[in-house]
């Protein structure tokens, strides 16, 4: 329990030397006798006239993250608190939205309205995001520090409570299932909802991590769920969502990445199924995968997709990427893998069908996770911008710098905006329909997205100096942020090739009488 005993600056000034060292931060006392010499920070800034046996809150925040406080081997060195001293510093409990401005989406933030979204969205969020505060974010933390896959206690506890059934989107599948405790009903469960988690998800600032979490769940399941027979179909969605198995999608190659025609992994037909031989790059999750979604070309120089299982002749090794390994990233190779012909996915030679038929919904989320995470770099910059003093001032007062977080907030609230809008589209249309009319918008809205979330974490960078390129302390997030921020430029489709590939639809709808 905190110290309660009450401390007047009378009494706090009379510690200010080293052996005998009490601050006073946010109203409370502590002190730093002992600590002081192993301050990462150094003793002399400790010993300082104007901290020793002072009120050193403006000082304390211009240095360090509220989260430092928290640690409990900090956290004990408060010995009382400070007499007529009212704490100042108010942190959001679990689940809370925050009061910065722009730091949610108008839907979220007090007073303002929205034509989508249902009390039942507000109420999926809430638990949503004390999930992720309190089950995902201590692990998130961890792993993509140390690089392991996501802890296993994190994918029982999402099996528990259907989230990872959630991530196939809304449908049949959900059928009978209580989702977080009856937060949500099956049947209610719809493209907002996704959105909320991609969205909620992504405030870990752990990108390798968030790919970890079911990255290849997300996009390795649904061609089993749609294309797999009955039994296979049935054994693997059960595996996989229970959290027990795991599976990844296996497409891109070091020969062929968006131009998925270019494939060359090899599916030669035998007695009873398929011989399997060559290489897949790139892989999220394919370290820690029990099952891979693979295209392959056939010997009438097809596509086929195929089901192969761990097993001989699999071998997956990490590709060192700029983001964690916490995300499994793997190249794998296949020698020779037999694998029988009920795992079939979709029809011989029709592979092409079956890799395409996922697409917008992987880049439509991707889109909205990026979106997610570019508002949490725009809060750590309106924060940071008005606690940091320079020159006397806060970083805010200067028009150079407000005219960066003008162009934050102007971009991340226009990718919200457009997304929205197609969430909403998809919503009301037929899975056909959507591959019909939304492909090039979300190709558009991901193109986007990923764009100004590069300019916001350049200009992000820019406000950090260089605590945005240091991985610890104030500026970690961001620089985590512009470190990774190409993952969602590149995965799912490479922005150049998604303006292109809208470009293209939008030519095929072009009425041929149209005239200037
Ligand atoms: C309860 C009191 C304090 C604790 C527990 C504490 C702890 C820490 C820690 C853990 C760091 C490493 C950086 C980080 O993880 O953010 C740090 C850095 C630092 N601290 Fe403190 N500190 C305290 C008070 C102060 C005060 C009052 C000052 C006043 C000037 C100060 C000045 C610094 C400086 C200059 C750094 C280096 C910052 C940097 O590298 O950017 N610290 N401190």
């Amino acid at each position: 329990m905190a110290a309660t005993k009450q401390i007047s600056l009378e009494e706090l000034a009379k510690h200010n030397k080293q052996g005998d060292l009490w601050v006073a931060v946010d109203a409370k006392v502590y002190d730093l006798s002992r600590f002081a010499a192993m301050h990462p920070g150094g003793l002399s800034v400790l010993v300082d006239e104007d901290v020793a046996g002072k009120d050193a809150t403006e000082a304390f925040y211009s240095l360090h993250r509220h989260e430092v406080l928290q640690r409990p081997q900090y956290a004990r060195l408060q010995i009382g608190v400070l007499e007529g001293a009212r704490a100042k510093i108010a942190l959001r409990e679990p689940g809370a939205v925050s009061l910065v401005p722009y730091a949610e989406p108008t839907w979220l933030a007090p007073g303002y309205h929205s034509p989508y979204y249902k009390d039942y969205h507000r109420k999926f969020q809430t638990a949503f995001r004390k999930f992720i505060e309190e089950v995902v974010l201590p692990d998130a933390q961890a792993r993509e520090e140390d690089g392991k896959r996501p802890s296993q206690h994190v994918f029982d506890e999402m099996a528990k409570q259907n989230i990872l059934a959630l991530r196939m989107g809304p449908g049949k599948h959900l059928q009978g299932k209580v989702i977080m405790g009856g937060v949500v009903k099956p049947e209610e469960f719809d493209h907002f909802h996704e959105l909320i988690m991609a969205q909620e998800s992504a405030r870990i600032q752990a990108r390798g991590y968030y790919d970890g979490l079911g990255g290849g769940t997300y996009i390795g399941l649904p061609p089993v769920v749609n294309f797999a027979k009955p039994h296979i179909r049935e054994k693997v969605t059960a595996e996989v969502l229970t959290g027990k198995k795991f599976i990844c999608l296996a497409i891109t190659e070091a020969f062929a990445g968006s131009d998925v025609a270019g494939l060359r992994c090899h599916a030669k037909k035998v007695q009873g199924g398929w011989r399997v031989t060559g290489t897949k790059k790139w892989i999220t999750n394919a370290t820690f995968s029990d099952y891979f979604t693979t295209g392959c070309r056939t010997d009438k120089g097809g596509l086929v997709v195929l089901l192969i299982e761990r097993g001989e002749g699999v071998e997956t090794k990490p590709i060192k990427t700029s983001y964690s390994t916490s995300a499994g990233t793997g190249y794998i190779t296949f020698d020779n893998v037999f694998v029988p012909e009920d795992h079939l996915l979709g029809e011989e030679n029709k592979g092409l069908q079956v890799i395409l038929s996922n697409f917008n919904h992987e880049r439509w989320g991707m889109t909205a996770g990026s979106i997610g995470a570019q508002r949490c770099i725009v809060e750590e910059c309106l924060k940071w911008t008005t606690q940091r003093k320079v020159f006397g001032k806060p970083l805010i007062s200067q028009a150079v710098v407000r005219a960066k977080i003008a162009a934050m907030i102007a971009r991340v609230e226009s990718a919200q905006n457009w997304i929205e809008n197609v969430t909403y589209q998809m919503n009301n249309m037929s899975y056909r329909e959507q591959a019909d009319k939304l492909a090039g918008q979300i190709a558009f809205c991901k193109m986007y997205a990923t764009r100004t979330a590069q300019e916001t974490a350049t200009d992000a960078v820019q406000i950090f100096g260089g605590r945005g390129i240091t991985k610890t302390g104030m500026g970690k997030f961001i620089e985590h942020y512009h470190r990774t921020v190409p993952f969602d430029a590149i995965l799912g489709g490479a922005e150049d090739v998604l303006g292109d590939l809208g470009v293209r639809q939008a030519l095929r709808k072009m009425p041929k009488d149209a005239r200037l």
